[in-house]
Parts: C-alpha cells; sequence; structure tokens
C-alpha cells in the first residue's frame, strides 16, 4: 500500500483571530497534490479554522484529556474537539512530556480515548540529546511506544501518524541530517513489524520533526521511511506551503 505523505502545521501557543484569517487567505488556492495537510492550531481557533480552511486540509488539536467529561478546569475532551470540527489531535509531543510532565501511560491513555471518540492522533516520540549521546535512541523511542501498543487495539493504526522528532532538533536550527530520521524511522517500522504487525508496519506514515523548513524538506522527504513532517516554527508561514509540496 502507498503510504500518503502527511504535513502538520504545530502552531503551538502562537497565533490570532487576524493570524487564521490571514493564513486561511494565504493558504487558499495553492496547489497541494498528493498529501494530506493537517493544521494544529490552539484549541480557540479550531471552530473558525475548521469553518474557513480549505475544506482539502483538516484541523488537529495539540491535546485532549484521557476521560469524557467531569471536574477538570481547564480541560478539553476529545468529544469537544471533534464537536468544533477537529479531525485530528497531537498527543505525547515533547513539550507536553517535558513541561507537563506526561507519562508515557498517560499519553496512552489519551491516544485509547481520542481514537475511541473517533479522532485521529499524531503521536510523537523522540530522544533527549544526552539520551541519543548516550546511544540510547532507540531504546526511548521503543520505550514510548510501548506504551501505545499495549494499550491500543491493531485496527487503530489506521488512524494513527507517528511522529518522531528529536528533542534536539525541535526549535533549535539544528536539524536531524536525512540519514539520521531515516535510520531512525526504519527502526521505528521494524519495531512495528515485530510488536504489532507486517501490516501496521507497511501501512503507518512515520514523519519526521524539528527544525523542518523550505530549504531542508526537499532532501529529509526523499528517505523511504520519512513520509512526511511535523513542522514546528515553519508552520507559522506562508511558505508552509512549500513544506507541503517537498516531494511534488
Ligand atoms: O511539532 C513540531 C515540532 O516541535 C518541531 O518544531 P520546529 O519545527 O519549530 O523545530
Amino acid at each position: 500500500m502507498t503510504r500518503t505523505f502527511f504535513v502538520g502545521g504545530n502552531w503551538k501557543m502562537n497565533g490570532s483571530q487576524a493570524f487564521c484569517e490571514s493564513m486561511v487567505q494565504t493558504f487558499s488556492g495553492q496547489a497541494t497534490d498528493n498529501v494530506e495537510v493537517v493544521v494544529g492550531a490552539p484549541s480557540v481557533y479550531i471552530p473558525y479554522l475548521a469553518q474557513n480552511l480549505r475544506k482539502d486540509w483538516a484541523v488537529a488539536a495539540q491535546n485532549c484529556h484521557q476521560l469524557d467529561s467531569g471536574a477538570y478546569t481547564g480541560e478539553l475532551s476529545a468529544e469537544m474537539l471533534l464537536d468544533v470540527g477537529a479531525k485530528w489531535v497531537i498527543l505525547g509531543h515533547s513539550e507536553r512530556r517535558a513541561i507537563f510532565k506526561e507519562s508515557d501511560e498517560l499519553i496512552a491513555q489519551k491516544t485509547k480515548k481520542a481514537l475511541s471518540k473517533g479522532l485521529k492522533v499524531v503521536f510523537c516520540c523522540g530522544e533527549l540529546l544526552e539520551e541519543r549521546e548516550a546511544g540510547q535512541t532507540q531504546q526511548v523511542v521503543n520505550r514510548q511506544l510501548n506504551a501505545i501498543v499495549q494499550t491500543i487495539s491493531p485496527e487503530d493504526w489506521q488512524n494513527v501518524v507517528i511522529a518522531y522528532e528529536p528533542v534536539w532538533a525541535i526549535g533549535t536550527g539544528k536539524v536531524a541530517t536525512p540519514e539520521q530520521a531515516q535510520e531512525v524511522h526504519a527502526e521505528i517500522r521494524n519495531y512495528l513489524t515485530t510488536n504489532v504487525s507486517e501490516a501496521v508496519s507497511a501501512n503507518t506514515r512515520i514523519i519526521y520533526g524539528g527544525s523542518v523548513n523550505p530549504e531542508n524538506c526537499a532532501e529529509i522527504g526523499k528517505k523511504t521511511d520519512v513520509d512526511g513532517f511535523l513542522v514546528g516554527g515553519a508552520s507559522l508561514k506562508p511558505s508552509f506551503v512549500t513544506i507541503c509540496n517537498a516531494t511534488a
């Protein structure tokens, strides 16, 4: 099966209503063929973007709660996000892991809940610089993957995209080389073969994130096991479209 190239923008805690309006205009009508594009916006802007963003692109949230509803001040459920037009949610981002102390198990619970409600998941994993330098990259990524492999069902994988994001490359301008990205992506695919199934391994998109920009995206995107990108800073610019078309 061919894996459709996938490009996600992660706006993080950036933007405004005026920014959303201008991005909707900027992106409208620009060709992005043979690629699935998803924009991860702050939750308050999801309803506007779901209504107004070009219809061949989807909107993602950047987090959701692991339970259905209740006394959890400030939290948002998967159902609420779906209700206002999100189709995807980004889970397990390193900023959620590091700053908000989200554990592998919590992220797995969130992933399970989101999928059970019909929200698709961009699941993020990746190592810290000291973990890479200690030769622990694969061990860390496998540990992060283990949690969701043990929590979701094999059928769920058709609604999951894995984003490999080495933490040392996020927002630093230090992009992984195409070879470094390919090496870890291939290991993730092997891991899926061994721990889930041959079919899930062959069909799951594994995308790269970490200082991707219009200049470096084409080279990374050429690698066999790189099926797209999760883009932070560069998704806030009109040239995000260039990254969407990296393999065009
Ligand atoms: O989710 C996106 C990643 O954190 C990458 O961010 P960046 O492109 O600004 O390095």
